[in-house]
């Protein structure tokens, strides 16, 4: 397998470790890259920015924190990053997290994957693909529709298996009985899928 994928999961996992645990949340990371065209290795990656849950004040989530990161750089506020984000021929936007993009959240807050989708605002190109390590489970919002609104704006995405213990492991270290839930999630049989 030359895919690069395995490996950015591990570091998303290293991410999402450095989350404080909490039981109203999971623990996730995020990596944004831009990857050539027809480089399936990777090997011309750029890492743009990196944001694991809670990194930045406040109720975050890894997804956002990657963008806030990388709109500060930019001297731009967190909801204009679409507006600072490379465009450039022969390259694609590329997300890793290690958790499906959340469609709902309970804060509220808007969510993950609004956040991805706004990306192509503008006529930008935006992220073009997402790759994660599990679906979400369904402890706070049930059935998870973020894959839904990911396609639904014209992004792509992909579960990589292989990781779904390790990341729910982390995800969940904050959460009461959390080896329980692990087993849950994992029994859930969605994990395996890469159909919504
Ligand atoms: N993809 C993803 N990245 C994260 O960094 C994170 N924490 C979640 N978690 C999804 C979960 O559905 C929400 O954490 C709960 O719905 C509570 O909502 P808040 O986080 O309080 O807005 N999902
Ligand atoms: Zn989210």
């Amino acid at each position: 397998d030359q895919t690069p994928h395995s490996s950015y999961l591990r570091k998303c996992i290293s991410l999402a470790e450095q989350s404080p645990p909490r039981p109203t949340n999971f623990r996730v990371g995020a990596i944004l890259l831009s990857r050539k065209d027809e480089d399936p290795t990777g090997s011309e990656d750029r890492i743009l920015s990196t944001g694991y849950t809670m990194e930045l004040a406040g109720n975050t989530h890894a997804e956002q924190c990657c963008f806030s990161n990388f709109a500060a750089v930019h001297n731009v506020p967190e909801d204009e990053v679409a507006s600072v984000l490379p465009d450039e021929p022969g390259r694609k936007l590329i997300m890793y997290v290690t958790m499906e993009p959340c469609g709902k959240r309970l804060s509220g807050n808007a969510p993950c994957a609004q956040r991805i989708a706004r990306t192509r605002e503008g006529g930008r190109s935006g992220v073009h693909k997402v790759f994660f390590g599990v679906k979400e489970p369904e402890t706070f919002v049930g059935e998870s529709v973020g894959c839904r609104m990911l396609s639904a704006a014209g992004i792509e995405w992909e579960h990589i298996a292989g990781f779904e213990k390790e990341i729910l492991t982390v995800a969940m270290a904050g959460h009461e009985n959390s080896e329980a839930e692990v087993n849950a999630a994992l029994g859930q049989g969605r994990q395996g899928t890469n159909v919504d």
